[in-house]
């Protein structure tokens, strides 16, 4: 079974600048969650916490027992084994070859030989369709290509955590839809729990199991995506719905005048910079690739999920069903 994270009252500032504060919720192990929110409200400095790079003040972040926020530099090593960490511009080693980047945690963490490394180096870059770009240089492939040599990189020690940040950023459509279903496949290969920031609508509906959004430095909410797309926080409608009417602003606090102002643009036919289609609307969620295997948590959320839906309002609830039913009856 996965390895679950639990995160409990953290908090982190630069000086008097108070990132997000109070958070709290625990990735279920083995589920795929996203963690959405506006520009600059923290999502990448929230990774950096939990995997112990960055010292929140407060709170904790517990992973198979050891929490990172206030463990010993040595437990924090051994705990890091457990993570695999995509960062958002791939942080590859810009003076080693795509091979030696991807070969480099296995070199520093394991005892095996460059035979036994090369086979899983392959494998991984295969995993990530990058045969070919062994011997290049980060400088010499595309962004995109970073992404997925920085995707290989994080995997090769099977880690029961995977981070990503923003894997899909600088992605176009198509390779972003290639990427989702490889950590779909990846979530049911290996039973990894997956916690991937994204601003990408698609990705946000249609891969995770949780979903959780950062905003004005707190937590609106975490939960399973059938109860958070469908939850009536205009924070969380706005974003999926790429609004300009709503909470979020362009700078962090929207003013009261230019909410005003934008509404009232928006009820004289304004475009408000949406698509008109309605972004909160369950859709089904990726499946792994047949052959691949089923994904191990799925039965526990459907269980977790079943006991929140009494919860909810009767409207809401129906909605959540039929989405549900819709998505056995594709799956079967
Ligand atoms: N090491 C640091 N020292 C001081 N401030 C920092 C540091 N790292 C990040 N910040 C600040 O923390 C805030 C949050 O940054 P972060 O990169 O986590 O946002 P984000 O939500 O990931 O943004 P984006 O979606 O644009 O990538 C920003 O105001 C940033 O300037």
């Amino acid at each position: 079974m996965g390895v679950e994270v639990e995160v409990e009252g953290m908090t982190k500032s630069f000086g008097r600048h108070e990132i997000w504060s109070d958070v709290s919720f625990t990735l279920p192990p083995g589920e795929v969650s996203a963690l959405l929110g506006p520009s600059g409200t923290g999502k990448s400095v929230f990774l950096k916490c939990m995997v112990g790079l960055l010292r929140p003040e407060r709170g904790r972040c517990v992973v198979a027992g050891v929490d990172t926020v206030s463990c010993s530099r040595h437990d924090l090593y051994e705990v890091r084994k457990h993570f695999g960490v995509l960062f958002q511009d791939g942080a590859l080693f810009g003076s080693m070859t795509v091979y030696d980047n991807v070969a480099f945690p296995l070199r520093e963490h394991t005892r095996k030989s460059e035979r036994q490394i090369r086979d899983i180096v392959m494998d991984r870059m295969a995993l990530v369709g990058l045969e070919g770009a062994e011997e290049k240089l980060p400088g010499e492939i595309s962004g995109g290509m970073k992404k997925r040599a920085g995707l290989a990189r994080a995997l090769v020690l099977e880690p029961e955590i995977l981070l990503c940040d923003e894997p899909d950023s600088g992605l176009d459509p198509v390779r972003t839809a290639y990427l989702s279903q490889l950590l779909i496949d990846i979530n049911a290969r290996l039973d990894t729990t997956i916690l991937i920031v994204t601003h990408n609508i698609n990705l946000a509906r249609t891969v995770p199991d949780n979903v959780g959004m950062l905003f004005q430095r707190r937590l609106v909410g975490f939960g399973p995506r059938e109860l958070m797309l469908t939850s009536d926080e205009p924070v969380i409608a706005q974003f999926l719905n790429g609004r300009r009417v709503g909470p979020i602003g362009m700078s962090e606090e929207k003013d009261a005048a230019t909410a005003a102002a934008e509404q009232e643009l928006a009820a004289n036919g304004h475009s408000d910079g949406s698509t008109g289609e309605d972004m909160t609307a369950l859709v089904r969620q990726l499946q792994p690739t047949p052959g691949v295997g089923t994904r191990r948590a799925v039965g526990r959320r459907m269980n977790r999920l079943a006991g929140q839906l009494k919860d909810l309002p009767p409207e809401r609830r129906e909605v959540v069903v039929r989405a549900l039913q819709a998505e056995q009856a594709g799956a079967a």
